[in-house]
């Protein structure tokens, strides 16, 4: 099957269900907190972490958020129930990538690159419906890029996560903004989850072709040429990246910073780009150059993996709070969602 078919979207959104789950959702979140302090209490001691070494304080209170991603969710701990299928026995971990919503230049059909622009109208919509999608998927730490379309595209998706945890940017570019982005309460930590912003996940750098029109770009150097700036893995585009120099830093960035998280059993988003995302997916499922070349992401659509005992799973993409999918979720991720059904009933 070629490649971009095989990326495509499925099914459709079951609304209703996500409506209901709204409704219910103010109603349990108390029942909710409750629950997950207590176990955070009972398993991790997380909450006694506070340094009491006057020293450490300040290091452990920046560590504090960061922290706390590498505390499985409590939502799937053994010993909130007979769980079978616990993060120790399969060191299992869920991967979801998603492309931004369509952004104001992909509407106009511009090349972007990096240059910085929001999302569309459009791009909103497939965010919240993306989140939506996977909103009963565990998500214990989430990746954008540093530009803004992939950010609002995570953003906006997780206000549809059934969990309810908050997403809070990790701002670690000097001391003072760790410093001054402090939370002291650790319940409130327990609550969200740290977002990390990494130039490595930005969209291809497209040198002389960004702010161009891509069909008057095609009509001045021909469609071959075009493609073979869009799509070929080795060949830059005037003065900016391949598709190869792209996956240097989003892939040694993966590696370096992703993996480590998904080998801890720690669920992960990544929000970044068409190309960003392509590198990335070459690597997961060992593309080749030539079968990347065929590999088509739509904005806005998550894409599920697996990961278990060193491998990478593709799933699929799962279509709304109270599906599964066109492929069935692990046990795990099963368990997960029906604790979730049970807490919103
Ligand atoms: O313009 C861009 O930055 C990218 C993604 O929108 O374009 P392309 O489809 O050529 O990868």
């Amino acid at each position: 099957m070629a490649a971009e078919v095989y990326y495509q979207a499925i099914g459709t959104l079951q609304s209703h269900s996500y409506l209901n789950n709204l409704n219910n959702h103010q109603k349990h979140q108390n029942n909710l907190v409750r629950l997950v302090a207590r176990d955070f209490i009972s398993s991790n001691g997380l909450s006694t972490r506070r340094s009491n070494r006057s020293g450490q304080r300040n290091c452990c209170v920046i560590q504090s958020l960061a922290s706390q991603t590498s505390v499985v969710d409590p939502v799937l701990s053994p010993s909130r129930s007979n769980i079978g299928d616990t993060h120790k026995k399969s060191n299992e971990a869920a991967l979801i990538l998603i492309r931004h919503g369509e952004s104001l230049w992909n509407e106009k059909n511009l090349f972007t690159g990096c240059v910085d622009v929001p999302l569309s109208k459009k791009g909103i919509d497939e965010a919240i419906e993306a989140g939506q999608r996977i909103s009963s998927i565990p998500v214990d730490v989430i990746f954008t890029s540093a530009l803004i379309r992939a950010q609002m595209t995570a953003m906006l998706a997780m206000t549809q996560h059934r969990r309810g945890k908050v997403p809070i940017f990790m701002h670690n570019e000097s001391e003072q903004a760790r410093s001054w982005s402090q939370v002291f309460s650790e319940d409130t930590k327990k609550q969200s989850i740290p977002v990390i912003a990494a130039w490595q996940l930005n969209e291809r750098m497209y040198g002389e072709l960004q702010g161009l029109n891509k069909q008057e770009t095609a009509d001045r150097y021909g469609k071959e040429q075009v493609h073979e700036w869009r799509r070929s893995y080795d060949i830059p585009p005037p003065n900016g990246e391949s598709l190869e120099m792209c996956a240097e830093r989003a892939v040694a960035y993966f590696r370096d910073q992703i993996e480590p998280q998904l080998l801890s059993g720690k669920n992960v988003m990544i929000s970044a780009h068409g190309n960003s995302l392509r590198s990335i997916i070459m690597y997961l499922d060992k593309l080749t150059s030539q079968e990347v070349i065929s590999l088509e992401l739509s904005t806005g659509i998550p894409m599920l993996y697996i990961f278990k005992e060193g491998r990478f799973i593709r799933r699929g993409s799962p279509i709304g709070p109270s599906e599964a999918g066109v492929y069935a979720y692990t046990r795990r991720l099963a368990l997960y969602k029906q604790k979730l059904d049970d807490m919103f009933q």
